[in-house]
């Protein structure tokens, strides 16, 4: 089983290390964590993000995953960038995913238990798809986006990179929509989104 060590032990860490312990995928060896006390923590803590390099070399871990959640897009990506061509990323896909064999996921990617991915969905690098979410054919989730529980997106869709996305929202076919842009819970987006801000309603309204 391959050792993953996980960035960031807080909430979204945990659930990380959760579902690929549980689904008997991963052997969770630790937490890189920038602020939490390796004496107090009830986590392993293997180090900061500066000590990453020094111990993967050390033989003791085979993989990373980021666990840097929706408010730290920025850091999240600049992580991935920076470990990406030094140290191989996970990709987690619960057992319980339907996940066409048309798929292509790509490194660093979680899908939390339950998701549904149709024929030719593409999801890009260190994408977060949290429980239940239903991707129908040939639609695109940019890299670092998050989509929250439940969120249902129909066929040939282009979600954009470091996006949002709320809980139980639905996203019409053929919509594209830009990176940077976050969208409220229960959101129904009907037509294309072209300038980066928040959206909230029925149908889909630019708040700020
Ligand atoms: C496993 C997990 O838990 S993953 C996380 C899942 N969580 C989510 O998906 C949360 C999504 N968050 C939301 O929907 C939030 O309401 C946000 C981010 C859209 C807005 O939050 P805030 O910035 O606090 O906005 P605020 O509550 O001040 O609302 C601003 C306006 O938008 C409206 N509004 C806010 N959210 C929504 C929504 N989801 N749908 C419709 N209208 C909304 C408010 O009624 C308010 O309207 P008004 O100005 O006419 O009074």
């Amino acid at each position: 089983m391959k050792r993953l060590a996980i960035i960031a032990s807080g909430d979204l860490g945990q659930q990380i290390a959760y579902h690929a312990t549980q689904d008997k995928q991963f052997d969770v060896v630790g937490f890189f964590d920038d602020y939490a006390n390796p004496e107090t923590s009830k986590n392993t803590i293997l180090g900061t993000v500066e000590d990453i390099e020094r111990v993967y070399k050390a033989n003791r871990f085979d993989e990373l995953i980021i666990a840097i959640g929706y408010k730290h897009f920025e850091i999240r990506a600049q992580l991935f960038t920076r470990f990406r061509n030094k140290i191989p990323f996970a990709t987690f896909i619960h057992s319980s995913c339907y996940v066409d064999e048309s798929c292509k996921i790509g490194s660093g990617v979680c899908l939390f238990p339950g998701s549904v991915l149709d024929a030719n969905v593409e999801i890009q690098n260190n994408v977060l798809v949290n429980v239940a979410c239903t991707i129908a054919h040939d639609s695109i989730i940019g890299s670092h986006t998050f989509l929250s529980p439940r969120v249902a997106i129909a066929g040939f869709v282009t979600i954009g990179e470091n996006c949002n996305i709320g809980i139980n929202s639905t996203i019409i076919d053929c919509i594209k929509i830009i990176n940077g842009t976050q969208i409220g819970g229960g959101t129904v987006v009907i037509s294309n989104i072209e300038k980066k801000g928040l959206y909230v309603g029925n149908p889909s309204r630019f708040i700020r």
